[in-house]
């Protein structure tokens, strides 16, 4: 019983079979038009929402892989190869400082759109999978800017005034292959996220759930990644994974979902139903307003990612950081 199959929308071209099961439980993200004042509301209190209706990036729905061969300029883009599904982040820059090797579960080849396009179209079992994954700057050719200034800019300015976020950082264009997995993580930004062409499935769990989901340490190259498989869950290692409960939706071409900042989300390419083109919009939080007790779950987030950060550099030795905190913790704070 998930979220996502009580309520199969008829008009869609997926079905349950599309859907992998999971161990945990799951209720729907609610689907509603922007204009509905609940959905401004949920926005307002962090809470995902699909929004069906915003024309925030219309003119996008023909970025398909033709268009985009054609529009996306001579640059090299940044493409992600794995030997599975799974297309899990990891931050290069913390290789180096994190000592124990580290196998990186992709790698990542610099490519033009055209190279990846035809990696795509000669994709046969057994090869890498490959998944996109680039910042929109200004090398991309003037067709694509042309339609991303045409995006519903009114609509997003008035979301960021109205819920006091930051400036925009960044769009990412991401286009994947059906079956592609972006395992479950969280960001530091608030995100709308807009799906172009293509259907993807969107598991989303609470900030709260944190203690269910494990994240690796802050200096490990997979920070603000799960260390649980959902594909094997290892409920020995991971004891809290037993209560996890979370919301989930199918947004296709035209459906922009609101994932919250510090949101824990997976987003699965639908497999069987071609390849996904998808683009996020990423805010910074923007300023902390007055701090009000009970602090919310995602400033207790940030303040367990500061002390880490902090016994790291008191530390410089990520081994002592976890025996400090045992230290501090065992027997005294139960
Ligand atoms: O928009 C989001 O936040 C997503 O997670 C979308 C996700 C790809 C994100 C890849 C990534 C994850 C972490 C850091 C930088 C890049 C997808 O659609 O597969
Ligand atoms: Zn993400």
């Amino acid at each position: 019983m998930n979220g996502t199959t009580d309520t199969v929308p008829a008009d869609q071209p997926w079905d349950e079979s599309h859907l992998s099961k999971y161990f945990f439980h799951t209720d729907p993200i609610p689907r509603l038009s922007c204009t509905d004042p609940q959905a401004l509301q949920l926005i307002a209190q962090e809470k995902p929402v699909v929004l069906t209706d915003t024309k925030l990036c219309d003119t996008a729905l023909k970025w398909d892989l033709d268009y985009l061969a054609a529009n996306m300029g001579t640059e090299r883009y940044m493409v992600f190869l794995s030997k599975n599904h799974k297309f899990k982040y990891y931050d290069e820059a913390k290789i180096k400082l994190y000592k124990t090797n580290f196998v990186p579960p992709t790698r990542r080849l610099d490519m033009t759109f055209s190279e990846f396009v035809k990696k795509l179209r000669d994709w046969k079992p057994g090869d890498e999978r490959v998944y996109l994954q680039q910042g929109l700057n200004n090398t991309v050719g003037q067709g694509i800017v042309v339609d991303f200034l045409q995006f519903n800019w009114q609509w997003l300015n008035i979301q960021q005034k109205t819920n006091n976020w930051g400036p925009l950082t960044s769009n990412l264009l991401l286009v994947g292959m059906e079956g592609n997995v972006t395992p479950v993580h969280y960001d530091e930004q608030q995100n709308f996220f807009c799906q172009l062409v293509g259907y993807k499935r969107c598991i989303l769990f609470a900030p709260e759930q944190y203690e269910r989901l494990y994240p690796y340490p802050v200096y490990h190259p997979h920070d603000r990644q799960s260390q649980v498989d959902f594909n094997e869950p290892d409920l020995e290692s991971f004891p809290g994974l037993e209560g996890l409960r979370g919301v989930e939706a199918v947004v296709g071409p035209g459906d922009v979902l609101y994932i919250p900042m510090y949101w824990w989300h997976q987003i699965e390419s639908l497999p069987c139903l071609g390849n996904t083109v998808s683009v996020n919009f990423w805010y910074k939080g923007g300023p902390t307003e007055k701090i009000e007790y009970p602090l919310k779950p995602r400033q207790k987030l940030a303040i367990m990612r500061n002390v880490e950060k902090m016994l790291l550099e008191a530390l410089k030795e990520p081994a002592e950081v976890g025996s400090l905190l045992r230290s501090l913790v065992l027997g005294r704070y139960t």
